[in-house]
């Protein structure tokens, strides 16, 4: 079921980008958001989320009858403040606990069940419509094709796997290059079977960060906003 949150329905303008694995989707929406005066929306850190919540309640990852009756008690917040990011499942924040290995490891086995992807669209849309600033940049998987179809901007953000295993790899301060790289694999494996976030669909602009520094690349994502929605430039 495809969401549509264009400008003229709810006032807000949707910037949707979607990409594989360490792309540099979180990071660079979460700058431009922040340039734009935008809110932005992380939407892996809600599937990430479940798998915390699943595998804090002990429930049979691969079970998906038992992932689908998690969502009852799944009571999750986020902060759509690009300058306050911060995630949490009850009262406890979760925002450094859903980074860790141990969900990268298990989250597509969540992503996979149809009735979750439904019931976290559901929620995304109830964030978009009420995030209280004139757009807002989500980030995910699905965002140019089901959650955000319409968006009047819509990029697929993409860098060589070599590019995005050695930035991965500095951020987390040279951890095992060979893990990392079959984790990171086995994950774009995994999700791509659910969704196709490797080929942008019709209208999708690609942005390719390959040989483009993070300031390149937000750069980039801004100026495609610019030149769709009108806004006001800062003063230079
Ligand atoms: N153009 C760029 N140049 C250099 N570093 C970048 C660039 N884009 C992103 N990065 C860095 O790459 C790393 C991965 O980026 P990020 O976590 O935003 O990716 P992601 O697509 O959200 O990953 P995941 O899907 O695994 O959560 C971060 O350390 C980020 O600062
Ligand atoms: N729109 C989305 C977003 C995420 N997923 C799943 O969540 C995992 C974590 O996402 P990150 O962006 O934080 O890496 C991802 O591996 C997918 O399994 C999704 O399915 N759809």
């Amino acid at each position: 079921m495809a969401v549509n949150y264009e400008t003229a329905d709810h006032g807000v303008s949707v910037v949707a980008v979607d990409g594989p694995a360490g792309s540099g989707k979180s990071s660079v929406s979460k700058a431009a958001a922040r340039r734009l005066g935008f809110a932005y929306l992380d939407t892996g850190a809600a599937y990430r989320a479940l798998a915390w919540h699943a595998l804090d309640t002990a429930i049979d990852l691969d079970s998906a009858d038992a992932v689908v009756a998690s969502l009852h008690g799944f009571a999750y917040a986020i902060s759509l403040d690009p300058a306050d990011y911060g995630v949490r499942v009850g009262a406890t924040d979760v925002t450094e606990a859903i980074r860790e290995p141990r969900i990268s490891e298990v989250v597509s086995k969540i992503a996979r069940v149809p009735e979750v992807r439904g019931h976290l669209n559901t929620l995304f849309g109830g964030l978009i419509a009420g995030c209280g600033r004139p757009g807002i940049v989500v980030e995910g998987r699905d965002i140019t094709t089901v959650v955000a179809p319409e968006a009047p901007v819509r990029i697929l953000l993409t860098a060589d796997e070599a590019v995005r295993l050695s930035r991965r790899s500095a951020e987390l301060g040279g951890a095992s290059a060979e893990a990392l790289a079959q984790q990171l694999s086995a994950r774009d494996r995994q999700d791509s079977k659910v969704v196709d976030f490797m080929t942008a669909a019709d209208g999708v602009t690609t942005l390719d960060s390959t040989h483009l520094d993070f300031d390149q690349t937000v750069d980039a994502v801004v100026e495609l906003v610019h030149r769709v929605v009108p806004l006001e430039r800062p003063q230079s």
